[in-house]
């Protein structure tokens, strides 16, 4: 999978994913990521990439021009068809599924924007989709690029080893909330791991591990917890724990 940041600081994008999974996702040539500077096409001995807002109103406002000849130097970069995905609060929300959907696509070519915002024009004819990885303000697309090339990157085939497809599958496969988690010491002053953990009944422990998957969603994020698709035995559990908890 190609990736293409386009960004006043494209190597910020690169150097985060240099690391961990996704720097090895890219040593294993499961991915690549390529930057490109508006500035490099920008006119004039400024190089000007933003300018006042019409209307008036604090801030500036990235150019048309130059963010549109680095988003087309992108698309030319490679023959395989890209998505252009703009980073922004405005964007529908990201989450797993939307991951795993971008997952599928063969190059996705990231815009992030700095300033005030983008120019409009730009967004309706070069955007496909505008996607925001949360209701904060952040001070560029950057760090949002860089959280959705991290979680499409992991679905990459062979980016995960078997432990870390697992853990994978735990957090957001089915959608629920992860159980806790314990290692040693068995006892601490904190408090003692769960006897059922120490216990070598793997059964036991699977499912004490679901019904607090479930019990915790169910407590922390209810709009998570879609009850109509929970197996017999999930509601069983869900169940006793809320009996337990409601006590
Ligand atoms: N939340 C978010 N989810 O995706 N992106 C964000 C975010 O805050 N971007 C900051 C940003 C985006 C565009 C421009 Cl022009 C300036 C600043």
């Amino acid at each position: 999978m190609r990736f293409d940041i386009v960004s006043l600081f494209p190597e910020f994008v690169a150097q985060l994913a240099a690391h961990g999974v996704v720097g090895r996702a890219g040593d294993r040539g499961l991915l690549s990521i390529h930057g490109w500077n508006p500035r490099d096409h920008a006119e004039g001995n400024y190089r000007r990439v933003d300018d006042r807002p019409c209307g008036g109103g604090p801030g500036m406002v990235m150019l048309i021009d130059p963010l549109r000849a680095a988003i087309n130097a992108a698309r030319e970069a490679d023959a395989a068809p890209a998505k252009v995905l703009y980073l922004s609060p405005q964007g529908r929300r990201l989450d797993q599924a939307k991951v795993r959907e971008l997952a599928a696509a063969p190059r996705l070519i990231l815009l992030c924007g700095r300033y005030e915002g983008v120019d409009e024009r730009l967004v309706q004819h070069e955007v496909d989709e505008e996607l925001s990885i949360g209701d904060y303000v952040l001070s560029g697309g950057e760090l949002a690029a860089a959280v959705l090339i991290d979680a499409v990157a992991r679905l990459q085939d062979g980016a995960l080893n078997d432990a870390e497809s697992a853990v994978q599958d735990s957090f957001g496969g089915d959608g629920l909330l992860d159980c806790p988690h314990y290692t040693r010491p068995v006892e601490h002053e904190l408090g003692a791991v769960p006897e059922v953990l120490l216990s070598g009944n793997h059964a036991g422990i699977a499912r004490w591990r679901r019904q607090q998957s479930l019990g915790r969603t169910w407590l922390r994020r209810p709009d998570l917890l879609d009850e109509a698709s929970l197996s017999k035995q999930d509601r069983i559990l869900l169940g006793e724990f809320r009996e337990r908890w409601l006590l």
